[in-house]
This record gives C-alpha cells, structure tokens and sequence, in this order.
C-alpha cells in the first residue's frame, strides 16, 4: 500500500489539488448500510482511473496522461432502494510490473470492472487474457462487468461494439460502452453493479433474483434522450 500515496501525488499534481485527500478523509465518516468492494481492471491507458473521477466527482480527468503507480482507492456511496450502499473502488495499475501487488486484492473484491479501450485493437484482445487471470485470483462469484471505453471517440474507433457484445456473451457477463469523458454509461456502470450487490446480499427466498442484463437495457433505453447510450 505504500504505492498508493504515489499515484494520488502524481494524479493530483497533474491536477494542481489536493481535494482527493480532503474528500477521502470525509467520506471514510460518510453514513452506509452496506459496504463492497469494487475493482477496475483493464491494460494501461484503458481509462479506469478517469472512469474513477468520473464516477466520484463528475469530472474528466484530460491532459497528460499519467499512469497510475500499484493501486489506490476512492469510496462513493449511493442509494440503492433505500439503502445506503457504500462502494470501495480500489483503482489498479493497468501495467504489466505492477501485476503482482494487484493480484493480492482480487480476492476481497466482490465485483469487478473490466475495461478495453474501443480505440486499442490490443487492450480489447488482451480482454481475454484479464479474464483469466480474474478466474485465477478473485472469488468464483465475482461479478464481472466489461467496459467499452472512450466511445466518444468516433474517428479513432477500431473496436466494434458488436464485438464487444459478442465476447462479452461469451463470457456471459453484462457489457457497455463508455466514455469518462462525456459521462456516457460510466454511472450506470457502478450504479448496476451496486444493485447487483446489494440484491445478492439481502435478497429474501421468495423474491425474484435481480437481473443486471435486464435493468442495464432498460435503464440504457430510458436514458437514450439524454446522450446515454
Ligand atoms: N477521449 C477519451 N479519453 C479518455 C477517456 N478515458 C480516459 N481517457 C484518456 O486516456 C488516458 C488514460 O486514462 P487513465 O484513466 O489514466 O488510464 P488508466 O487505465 O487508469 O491507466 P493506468 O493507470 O496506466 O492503468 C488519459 O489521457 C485520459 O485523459 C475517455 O472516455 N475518452
């Protein structure tokens, strides 16, 4: 954990603040009924750590790009039907040499978010290789989430989203496309895998089992006039 200091530094020199410690300290105290943990995992580049700020602060992280150093974590609470759910998102290092420190948290995470980036012909291929290693390390249930990133990137597109569709099928885990940059899908992302969570954790006999492919879809289609996608 002795990394993680590292990369806030470097992420927040890159920004000129230093809020993310303040917030940090001030959501450890934030109220929740229920707390999971979450990561983000993908090659370097993909866009976890934007995908991060996005979530937590609304914001694009643009400019130069500075790769995150081991693994490092932002909490966000949200209301899931009426239950404050707390989201521990521990963000990892998308670089080979830090492999080894990341794979030590697999094993406390209780979902995982899976990113390609649609630009990178390689970082959607090696998506394969990431999935074996998540069955390796992380725990059989995990639920597992694949991320099309940078989809507001038209021009430089060279990953198909039938693709990803297809090999997220395969896999038979739920699939979108985002962009941190514009906010498309990255709520609904961490929104749908903290449903699932809590669903999962206090689910009664009789009730029926909550169906993350379903509501993505609906909540993709009920969002369509806003820019989502
Ligand atoms: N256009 C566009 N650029 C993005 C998007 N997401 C990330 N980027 C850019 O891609 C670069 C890498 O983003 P990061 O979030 O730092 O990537 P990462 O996956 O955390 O990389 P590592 O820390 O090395 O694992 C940065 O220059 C970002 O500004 C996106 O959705 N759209």
């Amino acid at each position: 954990m002795s990394t993680r200091k590292t990369s806030l530094t470097d992420k927040q020199a890159k920004n000129g603040t230093s809020k993310y410690v303040l917030e940090r300290c001030a959501s450890v105290n934030e109220y929740y009924d229920i707390a999971f943990k979450v990561m983000l995992l993908g090659d370097s580049s993909v866009g976890k750590t934007c995908a991060l700020v996005r979530f937590k602060d609304g914001a694009f992280l643009g400019g130069n790009f500075i790769s995150t150093v081991g693994i490092d974590f932002r909490n966000k609470v949200v209301d899931v039907d009426n239950l404050k759910v707390k989201l521990q998102i521990w963000d990892t290092a998308g670089q080979e040499r830090f492999r080894s420190v990341t794979h030590a948290y697999y094993r406390d995470a209780q979902a995982l978010l899976l990113l390609y980036d649609i630009t990178s012909k390689l970082s959607f291929d090696n998506i394969r290789a990431w999935l074996t290693e998540i069955h390796e390390y992380a725990q059989k249930d995990v639920v597992i989430m694949l991320l099309g990133n940078k989809a507001d990137m038209v021009a430089d597109r060279v990953v198909k989203k039938e693709d990803g569709e297809k090999l997220a099928k395969e896999y038979g885990v739920p699939f979108m496309e985002t962009s941190a940059k514009t906010g498309v899908n990255v709520e609904l992302a961490f929104l749908a895998i903290a449903k699932e969570l809590k669903h999962r954790a206090t689910q009664q006999q009789n009730e029926p089992k909550f169906q993350i492919h379903d509501y993505i879809e609906s909540q993709k289609h009920k969002s369509s006039c806003c820019g989502l996608m």
